[in-house]
């Protein structure tokens, strides 16, 4: 397709944390012709509602950042609606995309399609070669059958429809709030507190030993662009930095950070989830896009983000 900077892109879940940075990176690019609806405009779960939306705004390109999305406890806590409500979603805005002749569609998934025991570092040809993760197998199936979903749409149309793989997420407007967030934001949050409240310990999920790999967002929204403005002749390509460490090792950098000098304490009751998901991301780097900010970087812009919007980020009710 011929992209110009009037193309008009609709971005879905442009007010989250990784549509919000889509939407900046793209109008720092010079693209002037973004459109967004929040969830009370539009409720990507209806169908009549997305398909007259498509009708009548005829977008050229879709991106996909629309979800219910959260960390191991809500994806655990609530199966029906990680599952149900991503399909929905996914699906809509697909199908809609198709019918009014999209011609570039991106879908953003998550490493945890993948299967949990998996080699590492995690593939893309290893895509349903084994059982998932227990915890969040509901949001894993619906995002597989999202990258299905466009993967036909390529075979057997022809259409640009691409699906990017990102690895875990963090940076400015993520969910902070305790019960549905992810770890490193979590982390913040609980080491921040702890100090302000004169150091004390700080309780933890887990047993502190499966690992984890960290995006910063600025970063995904970057490779999202790349993927607008090159054509790609695949349909599943990994998004991360292809370095992992330890929850533990986390949660002292992220200590060190914040300037918390407590006592750390693991709640063996809650679940540790997939003992390691590790991106291998040759094939993006091949295809001409490499991650630039590190993570102790991109923790420390995060947690000056935190800082100075701790009365506005939003806490997410599930
Ligand atoms: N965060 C991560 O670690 C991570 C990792 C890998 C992949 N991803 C993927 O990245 C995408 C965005 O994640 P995120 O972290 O940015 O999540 P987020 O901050 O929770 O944003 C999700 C967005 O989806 C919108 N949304 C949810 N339900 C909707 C509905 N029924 N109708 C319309 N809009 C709806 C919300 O709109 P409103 O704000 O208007 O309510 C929100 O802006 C998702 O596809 C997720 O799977 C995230
Ligand atoms: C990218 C996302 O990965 C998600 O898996 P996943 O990394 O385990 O999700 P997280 O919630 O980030 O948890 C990662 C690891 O951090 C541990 N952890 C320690 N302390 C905390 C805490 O205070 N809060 C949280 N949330 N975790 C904590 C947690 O037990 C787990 O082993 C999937 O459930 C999502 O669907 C999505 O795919």
């Amino acid at each position: 397709m011929n992209l110009n900077d009037k193309s008009k892109i609709y971005i879905a879940g442009h007010r989250g944390m990784v549509g919000s940075a889509i939407w900046r990176a793209l109008e720092a690019k010079g693209y002037s012709n973004l459109i967004g609806q929040t969830s009370s405009e539009l409720d990507l779960r209806d169908q009549e509602a997305v398909t007259s939306f498509f009708s009548e705004h005829k977008p050229d390109v879709v991106i996909d950042a629309a979800a219910r999305v959260g960390g191991i406890l809500a994806n655990n806590t609530y199966p029906y609606q990680f599952l149900m409500e991503n399909m929905q979603i996914q699906n809509n805005l697909i199908d809609s995309s198709f019918r009014t002749d999209v011609q570039k569609f991106i879908f953003l998934g998550s490493s945890c399609i993948y299967p949990k025991l998996a080699p590492q570092p995690l593939k893309e040809e290893h895509l349903l070669t084994g059982p998932l993760e227990p915890t969040n197998e509901w949001y894993a199936v619906a995002k597989i059958t999202g990258v299905k979903a466009c993967e036909s749409i390529r075979k057997q149309y022809g259409r640009d429809y691409i699906s990017l793989m990102p690895t875990n997420l963090y940076g400015p407007f993520d969910n902070f709030d305790l019960n549905t967030s992810h770890v490193l934001p979590a982390m913040i949050r609980k080491f921040h507190l702890a100090k302000e409240g004169g150091n004390v310990p700080v309780e933890l999920w887990g047993s502190g030993t499966p690992m984890r790999e960290f995006l910063y967002v600025e970063d995904l929204a970057d490779a999202v662009v790349f993927a607008l403005e090159n054509e790609f002749h695949d349909n599943l390509y990994n998004v991360g930095t292809g370095v992992d460490l330890t929850i533990k090792e986390l949660a002292e950098l992220i200590q060190k950070t914040v300037g918390h000098s407590g006592e750390i304490l693991w709640d063996s009751s809650k679940p540790d989830g997939t003992p390691r998901k590790l991106m291998d991301v040759s094939k993006m780097e091949n295809a001409g896009w490499k991650a630039k900010v590190g993570l102790e970087e991109g923790i420390k812009k995060t947690y000056q983000w935190f800082l100075e919007n701790q009365e506005s980020f939003k806490e997410v009710k599930i």
